[in-house]
């Protein structure tokens, strides 16, 4: 699914230390010099579990459409450093108003299941491209990547009952609501009240109507019938303007004149107090009267927690509107995914692991052209491991936890072995088969299907095995113990 939004060229769109970089290797001579970078977050968002990977489609038309245009051009020639002088030399924008990206990108599908380490992108090509590229892609991916896992966060709590996205008013900006959209139907959200969505991505829209409906007219039951009148075919009456139940039977009068006409209400919308007495309560006026298939819809700062526990209260909710806290990713606003550099090419042909040290162990960066191999059998997904396609995988079929490298796991021989990152991006082309949002968030359904209940759950979740090929282990080991023996005979 490569979509229109994306598709103006904004080779701009990038920070000015990409193009410093940039300038950098091509005044060196080494803009051509191959390397492989990796995008990955290494924690789950929201302390979960699991995350949901997204955003590849729009990453991919971004991609596509890559170039500087003239004026990006004149632009970069009026930059000055702090002696007044240019940035940028002539030669090197003539440079990059020709550049046309030759890059080789593997990616996970989106919709699949993702979790801390394990790049979800792979950049390979001359340095100075990847480089430029960081910053796009993190922007594309990091944000997706969020809000499709709120969502589908939110999903999982409601249970398989629709969600309705209400977000865009309170969303960050145009793209933050439209990218938000987007992910949220990845995730799992059923329909958005934003209609430029609707457009742009083929995502079903749906609304009620809002307060001030009912307040333009002397009484709510001629607001709900002159509604009815309008609108016969999408009934939902927002029912807590002045007092809720008294809003329910309003609704199921007007439900009935409704019916003598030939069309039935929709539901009602519950957005204030107490969720779980007012649908209970409202459930059982509406079956009472006749009504037993108009659907309880209800709003009001939802998100997964809330939803969760409306649940546990057995709340007589059949459609939940969620907004604010799933589209601004509320409690973690951003997801923090990286990208870094894993190896680089010499002139013999050969790659050269590259590692970057952390007093945190979880920080020191993970060397090489990394895959991640993905084993599950009938009962579902076992592990994951990150290993170097340049090596291959070590014999001994074991994965070594990248935090704590005394926590391994043998991976069993007789399981399916599936591996994520897939050609995307191939000498400046897309290689992938377009998809469909609708495949994207069929796929996020399946992998969450196959994920153990305890990774799911939204408290403490149970750790998925990600770790690396005890290969690629030993490597980094050598090369963290090299790097400070290194920095300490160089010590004075
Ligand atoms: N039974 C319930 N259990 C847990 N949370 C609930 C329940 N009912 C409502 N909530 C949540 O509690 C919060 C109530 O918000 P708030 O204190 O603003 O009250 P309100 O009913 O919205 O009042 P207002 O009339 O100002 O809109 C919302 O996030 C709502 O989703
Ligand atoms: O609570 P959220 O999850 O963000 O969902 C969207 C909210 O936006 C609307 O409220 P708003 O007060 O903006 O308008 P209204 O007058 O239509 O209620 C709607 O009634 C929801 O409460
Ligand atoms: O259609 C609705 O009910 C709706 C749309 C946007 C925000 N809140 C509610």
């Amino acid at each position: 699914m490569l979509d229109e939004l994306y598709r103006p060229p904004l080779a701009l769109l990038t920070d000015l230390y990409q193009l410093t970089m940039a300038y950098g290797y091509w005044k060196l001579g080494r803009a051509e010099e191959e390397a492989v970078f990796h995008l990955f977050f290494r924690k789950p968002p929201f302390e979960g579990g699991y995350a949901v990977a997204a955003g590849l489609g729009p990453a991919l038309e971004y991609l596509q459409a890559y170039r500087f245009s003239e004026s990006d051009i004149e632009y970069l020639g009026t930059l000055t450093g702090n002696d007044g002088e240019p940035l940028f030399e002539p030669e090197f924008l003539g440079y990059l108003a020709d550049l046309r990206l030759t890059v080789d990108v593997d990616a996970m599908p989106e919709g699949t299941v993702a979790f801390g380490q394990e790049p979800l992108l792979r950049v390979k090509g001359p340095i100075l491209q990847c480089q430029l590229l960081e910053t796009p892609l993190l922007n594309i991916i990091n944000f997706q990547t969020l809000i499709a896992t709120k969502a589908s966060r939110i999903s999982t709590a409601a249970a398989g009952e629709p969600i309705l996205e209400f977000g865009l008013r309170r969303a960050q900006g145009i793209d933050g609501a439209l990218a938000a959209s987007r992910a949220a139907y990845v995730g799992g959200c059923a329909a958005t009240s934003n209609v430029l969505a609707g457009k742009l991505y083929g995502i079903p829209v749906k609304g009620t109507h809002a307060h001030s409906w009912v307040m333009s007219f002397d009484t709510e039951v001629d607001s709900f019938e002159r509604y009815a009148e309008v609108m016969p075919n999408n009934c939902v009456f927002l029912v807590d303007t002045y007092d809720t139940l008294e809003g329910v039977q309003q609704a199921v009068e007007v439900g009935r004149k409704l019916r003598e006409r030939g069309h039935e209400m929709v539901g009602i919308r519950l957005d204030s107090g107490d969720l779980a007495y007012l649908s209970i309560e409202a459930r059982k006026i509406l079956d009472e009267a006749g009504f037993p298939e108009a659907a309880i819809v209800a709003s009001n700062d939802l998100d997964e927690h809330i939803i969760e526990s409306l649940k546990n209260q057995r709340a007589k909710i059949a459609v939940w509107g969620v907004g604010t806290k799933l589209v601004t990713a509320y409690d973690q606003p951003a997801l923090g995914g990286v990208y870094k550099l894993g190896a680089l090419r010499d002139n013999d042909g050969k790659w050269h692991p590259k590692i970057k040290l952390s007093e945190q162990v979880i920080k020191t960066s993970i060397p090489g052209t990394l895959q991640v191999r993905r084993y599950e059998d009938a009962n579902g997904l076992i592990g994951d491991m990150i290993f170097d396609e340049t090596n291959g995988i070590d014999d001994r079929g074991i994965i070594v936890d990248a935090k704590d490298p005394t926590r391994r796991k043998k991976i069993a021989s007789n399981a399916n072995a599936v591996d994520l990152l897939r050609p995307a991006f191939r000498a400046g082309k897309v290689v992938a088969e377009p998809e469909s949002l609708e495949v994207i968030r069929q796929r996020m359904h399946e992998n969450i299907e196959r994920l153990h209940p305890t990774v799911r759950r939204f408290m403490h979740p149970h750790e998925y095995p990600v770790g690396l090929d005890v290969g690629l282990h030993e490597l980094r080991d050598e090369m963290i113990l090299q790097a400070r023996q290194v920095r300490l005979e160089m010590a004075p």
